[in-house]
C-alpha cells in the first residue's frame, strides 16, 4: 500500500513541526502537501524541507488525512476552503480524515462546517514534534472510530508519543503539554539570564543550562531513575528526583527555600488553570 497523503492547512510554526518532524523521520516529502496563506512561509517549507505548497482545493482533493493547523480563529475559513471538495469525495475510506491541532475547537464545532460522518480527531500536540519528542493528546470526534484513531496514532508516533483522552480533557492537555515547553524555555531564559547577571558568559551559562534541562528530562522519562525499586515502566517521581538533587544544608535546599517563599507552586498552578481557560474561551469564541 502506498503511503498515505497528509495535508497540512497551515504551515506556520506548528504545522511545520509536524511536517519537519515527519520528514526528518523519514517520510518522503513527495507523501505531504501544505496549504499555507503566506507565500514566503511556503516557500521557506519547501526550502527546507521539500514540501510541496497547494492550494486548499487540490489539498482536499488529493488528502488521505487532512491537518488542520491554522490559528482557532482561522480554522472556520480553512474550513470552508476545504467542504466542497470533500464533500465531493465519496463518504468512507475516499474521504479523508481530519485531525485538528486547533487549540480550544471542539470537534463538534470542526463537524458542523464539514460534510456529514467526516471523522475528525481532535489532537493537541507540542513543536517538540520537529525533533521527534511531541505529547500528542487524542481525542476522538462523533464520526471518528478505532480505525481514525488507530491512524492519527500511527501517523503521530512518527513524531513523539501519543495519549488518549476524553475531549473533556483536551483543554487541560492543552495547558500541560501543549503549552508546556513555554513554561520550561521561560524557566531556562530565566535561569540563563540569572547566571549572565552573576558574571558567566553567556555561552558557558546557555551550555550549562540547555545540557541541564536535557539531563533533568531524561532522568524524568528513564524508569527506575528516581531510585524506585523494579525499574519496570515506573514513571520517576519528579519530588524523589528533586530530593536526590537537594543535600541537608546544601545550595538547593537554599534555592528552594527561595522559590517556595516566591510562591513559585501557586504561580504554576495560576499559569495552568490560565492557560486552560484560555482554550476554554478560544472555543467558546470560535467553535
Ligand atoms: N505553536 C504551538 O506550539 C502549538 C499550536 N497549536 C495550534 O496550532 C494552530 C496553529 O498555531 P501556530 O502554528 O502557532 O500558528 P501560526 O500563526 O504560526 O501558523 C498558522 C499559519 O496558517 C496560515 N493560515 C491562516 N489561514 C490559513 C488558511 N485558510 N489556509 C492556509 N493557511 C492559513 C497563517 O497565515 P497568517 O499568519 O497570514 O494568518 C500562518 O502562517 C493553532 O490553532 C494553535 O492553537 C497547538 C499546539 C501547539
Ligand atoms: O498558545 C497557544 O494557544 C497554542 C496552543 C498550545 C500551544 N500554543
Amino acid at each position: 500500500m502506498s503511503t498515505p497523503t497528509v495535508a497540512v492547512l497551515g504551515g506556520g510554526k506548528i504545522g511545520e513541526a509536524l511536517l519537519g518532524g515527519l520528514v526528518a523521520a523519514g517520510r518522503a516529502p513527495g507523501s505531504l502537501l501544505v496549504v499555507e496563506a503566506v507565500a514566503a512561509r511556503a516557500v521557506e517549507l519547501t526550502d527546507r524541507h521539500g514540501i510541496v505548497a497547494v492550494g486548499a482545493p487540490e489539498a482536499a482533493r488529493r488528502a488521505d488525512v487532512l491537518v488542520v493547523a491554522v490559528k482557532p480563529g482561522d480554522v472556520p475559513a480553512a474550513l470552508d476552503e476545504v467542504r466542497d471538495v470533500l464533500a465531493g469525495r465519496a463518504p468512507g475510506q475516499d474521504r479523508p480524515a481530519v485531525i485538528s491541532l486547533a487549540a480550544g475547537i471542539p470537534t463538534a464545532a470542526i463537524e458542523a462546517r464539514l460534510p456529514a460522518d467526516t471523522a475528525v480527531v481532535r489532537v493537541m500536540p507540542n513543536t517538540p514534534m520537529l525533533v521527534g519528542r511531541a505529547m500528542c493528546v487524542l481525542s476522538p470526534g462523533a464520526a471518528a472510530g478505532e480505525t481514525e484513531l488507530a491512524a492519527a496514532e500511527e501517523l503521530l508516533s512518527a513524531v513523539g508519543r501519543t495519549v488518549r483522552v476524553p475531549e473533556s480533557q483536551q483543554d487541560l492537555a492543552t495547558a500541560l503539554s501543549g503549552s508546556g515547553p513555554a513554561y520550561v524555555f521561560l524557566l531556562a531564559e530565566a535561569m540563563i539570564d540569572a547566571g549572565v547577571a552573576l558574571g558567566l558568559p553567556r555561552p558557558v551559562a546557555t551550555e550549562l543550562v540547555t545540557t541541564t534541562v536535557e539531563g533533568a528530562g531524561g532522568l524524568l522519562t528513564t524508569p527506575g531513575s528516581d531510585g524506585r525499586e523494579g525499574a519496570d515502566g515506573t514513571v520517576p517521581h519528579p519530588g524523589l528526583l528533586r530530593e536526590a538533587v537537594t543535600s541537608p544544608g546544601g545550595t538547593t535546599a537554599a534555592a528552594l527555600g527561595s522559590l517556595e517563599a516566591d510562591g513559585v507552586r501557586a504561580a504554576l498552578a495560576r499559569a495552568v488553570t490560565a492557560a486552560r481557560d484560555r482554550s476554554v474561551a478560544l472555543g467558546r469564541q470560535y467553535g
